[in-house]
């Protein structure tokens, strides 16, 4: 049975429907993204999930339970990431982690957690005086507090330096590691990409597609692009002949292709067949940045 299930979602404000039939199901251990662009409705439908919002219609299952009708089970399987305004200023690290571990009927023991998440040396430290690195570490062991099966985080990297995020995406693999499902919204691709097992790629309130991140990749037109200016001219018709190739553009003496691999080791082949070099060869793949662009249409 999947840890969450997601069927036809779906939720208006104000008769503007901003999570239009969204559907999706979370496996046992997985790290699942949640992508798309602002607006789009990702922190609606994970909200939906953690019982916060009551659905329009559709179905949304969390270990086979009902956010809304049994929130309180719902609370004890389900981590959720606070928001920064919901943690007072002046409280410590220390009083933040027992109030949470309060909450909970079977709470983890927070100090291991604590030393885990590196939040042994400031247990005394206020809540205003951390750094927003340390604050994120703080989220994600108040959302662990409750030992759940599944925690949800949300944008939990932005506003973050490169180290500080870094550091936060070996601790989602740690939580990963320790045996429970993460479902990740994010709006960066490359933490998407060195993360999550899935991505359902979310655009004006639907499932645009879901899919791994090379999967994703794979579905983008023009996967790789090979240019490269030739030592002597090449023939027009056996460029055009390479199998899988999606385009040609031959400017300045400078050609370019986009294909497949199998363009590249045929360009490749056809080189060295007509002892032609290739000046000024670059070879680039397609990114999960592109295939975000081209599976999310663009808002004027
Ligand atoms: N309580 C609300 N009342 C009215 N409109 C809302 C409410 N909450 C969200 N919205 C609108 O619903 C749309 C989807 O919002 P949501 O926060 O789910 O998107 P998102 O994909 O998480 O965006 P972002 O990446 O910017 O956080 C937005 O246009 C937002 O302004």
């Amino acid at each position: 049975m999947p840890v969450i299930e997601v069927t036809d979602l779906r939720k208006s404000y104000g008769g503007r429907p901003v999570v239009d039939g969204v559907s999706f199901a979370v496996e046992e251990g997985e790290i699942f993204g949640v992508l798309g662009p602002n607006g789009a409705g990702k922190t609606t439908t994970v909200e939906c999930v953690e019982g916060l919002r009551v659905p329009d219609a559709g179905r949304v299952r969390v270990t086979g339970l009902d956010p809304v009708a049994d929130h309180r089970r719902v609370a004890e399987v389900l981590g959720a990431q606070l928001q920064q305004s919901e943690l007072q200023a002046k409280l410590t690290v220390r009083e933040a982690l027992e109030l949470y571990a309060a909450l909970h009927p079977k709470p983890a023991d927070w100090r291991p957690l604590a030393e885990r998440l590196g939040l042994g040396p400031m247990l005394s430290t206020r809540f205003g005086k951390l750094s927003g690195g340390q604050k994120q570490r703080l989220f994600i062991a108040l959302a662990l507090v409750g030992d759940p099966r599944v925690v949800v985080l949300d944008e939990l990297t932005t506003g973050l330096d490169p180290r500080a995020r870094r550091e936060t995406w070996q601790l989602i693999e740690d939580i990963r590691a320790g045996g429970v499902t993460v479902l990740l919204v994010t709006h960066f691709m490359e933490e998407a990409q060195r993360l999550c097992d899935r991505i359902a790629v979310i655009d004006r309130g639907r499932v645009a597609a879901l899919d791994t991140p090379a999967g994703l990749i794979r579905r983008s037109a023009g996967a790789t692009v090979i240019s490269f200016t030739p030592s002597a001219p090449l023939e027009e018709a056996d460029l055009r002949a390479l199998p899988e190739l999606a385009s040609a553009d031959f400017k300045d003496g400078r050609v370019t292709l986009s294909g497949t691999d199998e363009t590249v080791n045929a360009v490749v082949t056809l080189l060295a067949r007509t002892r032609v070099t290739a000046h000024q060869l670059r070879v680039t793949d397609t990114t999960l940045d592109d295939a975000f662009l081209d599976l999310t249409e663009a808002t004027a």
